[in-house]
């Protein structure tokens, strides 16, 4: 649903964006991650057909974004990190603006705005002025604008940046509603717990280059080398150390009083051989976890280079 082949972007001397290519397919929510300035907007600018590459192209719902740009802009629904609303305009007037751009006929325009404002728990909000909202809502109105013309893609560019963790929670829970609609979702963020949750794949991206992508698990699985297990023991916590220190595949033991926390080079088939032992020898346990790495594990481990 969008590709990148090769897309670079210099401007002037600096080259922002080296060669990228990335495949998204449709219904996936793609995390696009990465630092500040490493590339993101300068890629999503391009993808939304607002940018001209210096190298390489791309294309949105089969279309290229080059040589068929009109065709890419009726198929996205594009949110810019940095979007203006205007001045004396009710909400209302504000979608149906871009109703009217997307030459949405007016007798479809109506129900198409209630229907909008209705998904994006707006409708109280219809006849205020679009100035006097706050910034969560303001938020809300530009995803409702990029959705008028029912597009297949949405490119969404940091839509969560700024605001307090209430309306954090209300965008995440919406892209969820907009993915089980079956829209392809491209979401960039510097925060990369804002997208564990709702990405079915991400990309991680720095000065300019993308250093890993895949579906979310398949990320992880790939930077999990060693696996780390948090275990609270119940009953025979002394005899349940002895067979963790024992153990050859140990790599790192924390002893807090309350949890033990063992980093251990080994896969899931080791994992239960280990709770069997456990188990076997008489240690009685509250807790046997299996951590996942966070997001920000996968993005340190990447970004240092541990990952080719
Ligand atoms: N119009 C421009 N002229 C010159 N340099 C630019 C321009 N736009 C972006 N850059 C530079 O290109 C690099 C990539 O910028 P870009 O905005 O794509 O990064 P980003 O990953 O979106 O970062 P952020 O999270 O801060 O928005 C940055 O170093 C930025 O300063």
């Amino acid at each position: 649903m969008i590709e990148l082949h090769g897309f670079g972007k210099d401007y002037g001397d600096f080259t922002a964006v080296k060669s990228l290519d990335l495949k998204i397919e449709a219904g996936e929510t793609f995390g696009f991650i990465g630092p500040n300035g490493a590339g993101k907007s300068t890629s999503i600018r391009f993808l939304a057909t607002l940018l001209k590459p210096t190298r390489g192209g791309g294309s949105v719902a089969g279309h290229s974004v080059t040589a068929d740009p009109v065709a890419v802009r009726q198929a996205v629904g594009y949110m810019p990190d940095n979007f203006g609303v205007y001045d004396g305009m009710k909400v209302w007037e504000f979608l149906d603006f871009f109703a009217v751009a997307y030459r949405i006929g007016r007798s479809q325009r109506k129900q198409i705005i209630g229907e909008v404002l209705e998904l994006l728990d707006l409708t109280h909000k219809r006849d205020d002025f679009v100035n006097g909202l706050s910034r969560g809502m303001k938020q809300r109105l530009c995803l409702a604008k990029t959705l008028v013309h029912d597009p297949p893609v949405l490119i969404l560019d940091e839509p969560a940046s700024g605001l307090d963790p209430r309306a954090r929670v209300e965008v995440k829970a919406l892209l969820k509603e907009l993915r089980r609609m079956g829209k392809t979702i491209l979401i960039s963020s510097h925060i990369l717990t804002e997208l564990a949750d709702c990405c079915t794949s991400i990309g991680i991206l720095e000065r300019g280059q993308l250093l890993m992508h895949g579906p979310i698990n398949e990320v992880y699985r790939q930077i999990r080398r060693n696996r780390i297990v948090e275990i609270q023991f119940y009953e025979n916590r002394d005899a349940g150390l002895s067979i963790l220190r024992s153990c050859e595949a140990l790599q790192g033991l924390e002893i807090e009083p309350t949890r033990v926390v063992a980093e251990l080079a080994t896969d899931d088939a080791g994992l239960a051989d280990l709770l069997e032992q456990l188990i076997r020898e008489g240690v009685r346990m509250k807790s046997f976890n299996d951590k996942d790495p966070t997001l920000e594990d996968v993005f340190m481990t990447v970004t240092k280079g541990l990952v080719t």
